[in-house]
């Protein structure tokens, strides 16, 4: 007879592993599987193979910011050897993570997971039976469905390229059309973003974003804004990208970047009773279903938050305690986001564009930080914020970054921001000078 688990984890990216761990370590018996590459999206073709690939392209953009400043000369990537990095991290993964799963003590199953009935799920065939189930798969990128789809490549196939093509064309101006397109045009491809509409990274700063894309076009990035693609053909010279409106375009290599959907079809929640949308997993303010057992979190739930590594772990330290014991429903914490392009865009909290409409309350400060020490001494020649004062307390309660350092600066707003930190406060710590920290007070 199957053995009776107290939770089956479906998915073993951030998510699930994190939740694995946590209930293993309160004493539960737990089963987790997984279909694909133990440690899922974030470190084998998310997060950290991009953060890799763009260290090189951040080193060669600090190079280039001090030709005639003291050094001379821009290096090249070398691609193939930078791809001999990246998997120098990312071949490790799959094993790393089964093993610390192993050791921890965890049952683990390699295959589908498909829900057959209430408490039971097949794995590629055999049933596993479990008290409460949590659905951690995450999301795949979606293919725009039209005609020459198969020629699309995915952010997968991109983070895994061994060589660079000469032409590389994104389709979706979100945080992946940007991070990619940065990073591809670094190793030397001409590089074209296509956008069905004229406002690319919609939920950030038009201002910000607009001087993000005037500085990728200065570095060679070709926008081509207000494009419905409508087809792929492959030709001798090339793959043929075409839309309605007279525009054609021919390049080597077309990534879709369009948006990512959930992992949710695939699992018989039709059996269960389990509602998801193309947004996730309908899930309450504990994270549980339609179906009283079953949960789900990180990117398949539809929660309020952006989808992010940090908030995948979150969720999961929030269910350990949940499955333990009934408590208080989930609340987030204010969470950052940021575009890893070349400068980088960020976010934190309430935007300029959301109080635009309420200038008694809020005060909006835009700064260019140029002129700053830590940018002159970097020699960053764009850096811009726009950060928004609660009128009446004097706090910061968001902030917008455009810089090369701007995932580093988010990370001091975020802190400011949640612990409600004031002028005063900030003043009364002693951090190190000349750093990034040591221009917090500035920001005030
Ligand atoms: C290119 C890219 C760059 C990104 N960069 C960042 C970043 O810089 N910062 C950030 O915070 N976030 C980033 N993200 C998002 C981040 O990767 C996700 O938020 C995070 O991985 C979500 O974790 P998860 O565990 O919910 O899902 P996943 O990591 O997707 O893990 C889900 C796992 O479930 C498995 N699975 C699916 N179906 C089944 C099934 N039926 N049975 C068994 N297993 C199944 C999958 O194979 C997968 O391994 C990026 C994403 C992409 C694609
Ligand atoms: N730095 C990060 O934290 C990071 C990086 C990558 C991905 N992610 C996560 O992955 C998710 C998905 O990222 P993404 O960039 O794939 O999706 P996204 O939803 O951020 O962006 C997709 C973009 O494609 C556009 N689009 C949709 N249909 C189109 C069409 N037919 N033609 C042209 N453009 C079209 C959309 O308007 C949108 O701007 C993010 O929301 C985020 O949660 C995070």
């Amino acid at each position: 007879m199957a053995k009776q688990y107290d939770v089956i984890v479906i998915g073993g990216g951030p998510a699930g592993t994190a939740l694995a761990s946590g209930l293993k370590a309160q004493g539960k018996s737990v089963l987790i599987v997984e279909s694909d590459l133990w440690g899922g999206t974030c470190p084998n073709r998310g997060c950290d193979p991009k953060k890799i690939l763009l260290s090189a392209v951040e080193a060669k953009q600090a190079a280039t910011n001090f030709q005639g400043h003291g050094l001379s000369g821009v290096p090249t990537i070398d691609w193939p050897n930078l791809m001999t990095t990246k998997r120098g991290y990312t071949d490790g993964i799959n094993d790393g993570t089964l093993s610390g799963l192993k050791s921890q003590a965890i049952d683990t199953l390699h295959g589908q997971a498909y829900f057959r009935a209430d408490g039971e799920l097949t794995v590629d065939g055999n049933l596993v039976t479990g008290t409460d189930i949590v659905i951690a798969t995450g999301q795949r990128p979606a293919i725009l469905p039209i005609p020459g789809h198969e020629y699309f490549k995915t952010s997968t196939d991109f983070l895994d390229l061994d060589q660079m093509p000469k032409r590389v064309t994104f389709v979706g101006g979100g945080y992946v059309g940007f991070e990619l397109a940065t990073i591809a045009r670094a190793a030397g491809a001409e590089v074209h973003l296509i956008h069905h509409n004229d406002r690319p990274l919609k939920n950030f700063d038009p201002e910000l974003v607009k001087a993000l894309m005037a500085n990728l076009t200065d570095q060679g990035v070709t926008f081509d804004l207000n494009v419905d693609l409508k087809q792929i053909t492959q030709a001798a010279d090339g793959l043929h990208l075409t839309a309605h409106d007279d525009f054609e375009l021919t390049t080597d290599l077309v990534v879709c970047s369009a948006g990512r959907i959930p992992n949710a079809d695939h699992l018989g929640l039709e059996n269960v009773g389990v509602t998801y949308d193309r947004h996730g997993i309908q899930v309450n303010d504990h994270l549980q279903t339609a179906a009283d057992h079953i949960y789900a979190i990180g990117d398949v739930s539809d929660t309020p938050v952006p989808k992010l590594t940090p908030l995948a772990g979150y969720e999961a330290r929030y269910l350990v305690g949940e499955l333990v014991e009934t408590g208080a429903p989930i609340s987030y914490p204010v969470t950052p986001t940021q575009v890893y392009a070349s400068p980088k865009l960020a976010e934190v909290g309430v935007t300029a564009a959301q109080v635009a409409t309420d200038t008694t309350k809020y005060r909006v400060t835009t700064l260019d930080m140029t002129k700053w020490f830590t940018y002159y001494r970097l020699q960053i020649p764009q850096a811009l914020a726009k950060v928004v004062v609660d009128q009446q307390t004097g706090l910061i309660v968001g902030a917008s970054c455009l810089s090369e350092i701007a995932d580093e600066m988010i990370n001091y707003l975020t802190i400011l921001i949640e612990k409600k930190l004031s002028l005063a406060a900030i003043q009364k710590l002693i951090v190190a000078y000349p750093t990034p920290a040591s221009d917090l007070q500035y920001l005030y």
